[in-house]
């Protein structure tokens, strides 16, 4: 569905954002794209709406090109920016206009998701505060039916049940022909809610890989004393004791902490990839 190949980008010269990276994203799935602030997140998904156009390589999407923006392509494809721009409409009258536009528009689910989100489909939304204003807009891109909608830090700004309500609208929303994409560096946000990770970082995509993938070969786990554990990887200490990644050598089940786990990955890459690495399956392709 997506798929760039070589892809490098500057804002300025000598100052890659972006560099020889190639990525592939297939229907059905939700990826979260995590990476610190800086890393590119921002770029590589408006590279993938063609709003920022590669200086090197090709990105092709549902096989066009997305530097064309053409009017299919346009229907296809929603970016939902960090940050919004200010509208006077009410948010029925906003997905009224500009729903329009897209031709599966879902306007009761619209409704619906406002709802969920206990935001007053009346008000302008220009008169909303910045997370109402945001679930709106979280709302539209979900209504909109699109098949690859794409979400730029959607959970910024939004308080601790709106963060949960939005896990469980995008868990629900996604259909087998569609894919999302949502970028965040604020982690935990994306627990429970992403099958697979994709994770930026020194201008290229580190890992792409399914959370089953990660969880077959690596055991998530909470325990008093890490040098006791067979295969330790990494150890992160908290109020209660460490949470650690293990090599998972006898195939037991656990729950990927995708915060533990970005963060072992930010400073232990190699020994991670290694082992994610070992014997690849199709669960996974690992950079
Ligand atoms: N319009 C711009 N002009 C010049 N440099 C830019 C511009 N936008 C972003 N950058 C730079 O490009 C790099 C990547 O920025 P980008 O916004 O893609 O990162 P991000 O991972 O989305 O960050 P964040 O998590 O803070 O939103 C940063 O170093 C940033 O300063």
């Amino acid at each position: 569905m997506i798929q760039l190949s070589n892809i490098s980008f500057a804002y300025s010269k000598g100052r890659p954002v972006l560099e020889n990276l190639d990525l592939v994203l297939q229907a059905g799935h939700i990826y979260g794209l995590l990476g610190l602030n800086g890393a590119g997140k921002s770029s590589l998904l408006y590279q993938i709406a063609g709003l920022l156009f590669p200086d090197h390589g090709t990105a092709r999407v549902l096989g066009m090109e997305p530097a064309q923006r053409s009017i299919e392509f346009l229907q296809s494809v929603y970016l939902l920016p960090e940050q919004s721009a200010a509208s006077s409409l009410s948010a029925i009258s906003y997905a009224a206009v500009h729903g329009a536009f897209y031709p599966a528009f879902d306007q009761e689910h619209f409704s619906l998701l406002l709802k969920q989100f206990d935001v007053d489909p009346r008000r302008p939304l220009d008169a909303m505060s910045y997370g109402q204003a945001k679930k709106a807009m979280i709302a539209f891109a979900i209504a909109t039916r699109v098949r690859i909608i794409l979400m730029d830090e959607p959970t910024n700004g939004l308080d601790i049940p709106s963060k949960r309500q939005f896990r469980k609208v995008i868990a629900g929303a996604l259909q087998e022909d569609q894919l999302m994409v949502i970028s965040t560096h604020q982690v935990r946000d994306l627990d429970n809610l992403i099958d697979y990770l994709l994770v930026l970082k020194d201008r290229n995509v580190i890992l792409n890989a399914s959370a089953d993938h990660i969880t077959s070969r690596i055991l998530f786990r909470n325990t008093m004393d890490p040098q006791q554990e067979a295969g330790l990887l990494y150890a992160e200490g908290g109020l209660k004791g460490y949470a650690v990644l293990l090599k998972n050598t006898h195939g037991h089940d656990s729950k990927l902490d995708t915060e533990t786990f970005f963060n072992a990955l930010l400073t232990e890459k190699e020994a991670v990839l290694a082992v994610l690495n070992q014997n690849p399956t199709n669960h996974g392709i690992l950079a």
